[in-house]
């Protein structure tokens, strides 16, 4: 097990200590119904859908589930057990489509575009490849790379690998996406964040002066605007990109949370909440994201890394 003194932050994830322990091919664990992987980490098929779900656990009491399918982080749970992700009440387990809820990614198209909305990442099973436990805090490593089903939408060769570590008030995530081809590419993307919430209760902090493109009411034909509330609330439907973000914004969910967002890299973000588009369950989360509008260019063997990292006090 390796072992490092420091807390766990966004910086964190650039440690060189945070060496891989293990590797694991998850095919060696489809046929069981539960099993530890390592320390805080297991693997088990006995989540929705029986697809293979990991569930790590913290030694401070915190706990979070991840769907191979998608990559999906689709629970965070702080020691006190409320999760502060949420996950649609019409999501299917089911592969005929991505999760709808907890922490989807959107690649390499965020959307609207020529591919289907938001890519086919979220579409794609990703593989378990690296697990370990430094200081009682799970970390876990799945990788995605293209196939037959992303090559018919984008025929490029790449590697993803998104790093999800879960500390006793924190879930960081690190996403190193790789161009494998010899050809360059270029993509857009972002984690498509489902916050559990009271809707009337909640207001983001931290956009003030960003520009925005305002997706409502037309997503194709977004209005160039500028962001001027200190605050931004939910009383209606809310579809908006805001550029040039800065890396640190704050969710009040209205449940008595405020959850801190920080990012490195992630240069954009965005705010949806469907209003009444979803009547079901509009009240009940809101979608505070970080993304990447501006499309990355790579060139062969070249690399883009950006992190994430969910924060309560
Ligand atoms: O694909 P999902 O999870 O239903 O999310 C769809 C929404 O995702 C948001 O990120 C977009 O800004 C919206 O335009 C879109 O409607």
């Amino acid at each position: 097990m390796a072992m490092v003194s420091m807390p766990f932050s966004v910086r964190s994830l650039n440690s060189p200590n945070l060496r891989p322990t293990k590797r694991y091919s998850v095919m060696a664990f489809a046929a069981s119904r539960k099993e530890a992987v390592s320390v805080g980490v297991k693997i088990t098929t006995q989540g929705e859908g029986h697809l293979p779900k990991l569930v790590l656990t913290s030694d401070g009491g915190s706990e979070a589930e991840i769907y191979l399918f998608g990559g999906c982080i689709t629970s965070w749970k702080v020691p006190s057990g409320r999760d502060l992700l949420f996950v649609r009440p019409d999501a299917v387990f089911d592969k005929t489509k991505p999760i709808s809820g907890g922490i989807p990614h959107c690649f390499p198209q965020f959307g609207p575009g020529k591919m289907q909305q938001h890519g086919f990442a979220r579409n794609m099973d990703w593989s378990l490849v690296e697990s370990e436990n430094v200081e009682g805090n799970p970390i876990v490593t799945l990788e995605l790379k293209d196939g037959p089903y992303s090559r018919a939408m984008w025929d490029f060769s790449f590697l993803a690998r998104y790093k999800v570590i879960l500390s006793t008030k924190s879930i960081s995530t690190e996403l190193i996406v790789t161009n494998t081809d010899n050809k360059p590419f270029s993509f857009s993307s972002a984690l498509h964040t489902y916050f559990r919430a009271s809707i009337s209760g909640v207001s983001v902090k931290g956009l003030k002066g960003c520009k925005t493109l305002n997706k409502d009411p037309d997503p194709k034909n977004p209005i160039k605007g500028r962001e001027e509330r200190d605050a931004i609330i939910f009383p209606g439907f809310v579809d908006c990109i805001y550029l040039d973000a800065p890396e640190e914004l704050h969710l009040h969910n209205g449940l008595g949370d405020v959850i801190s967002i920080e990012n490195t890299n992630w240069s954009d973000a965005v705010l949806w909440n469907p209003h009444l588009q979803m009547e079901a369950c509009y009240k009940d989360f809101v979608c505070v994201e970080n993304a990447k509008i501006g499309t990355v260019q790579l060139e062969p063997k070249q690399s883009w890394r950006a992190t994430q990292h969910l924060s309560i006090a």
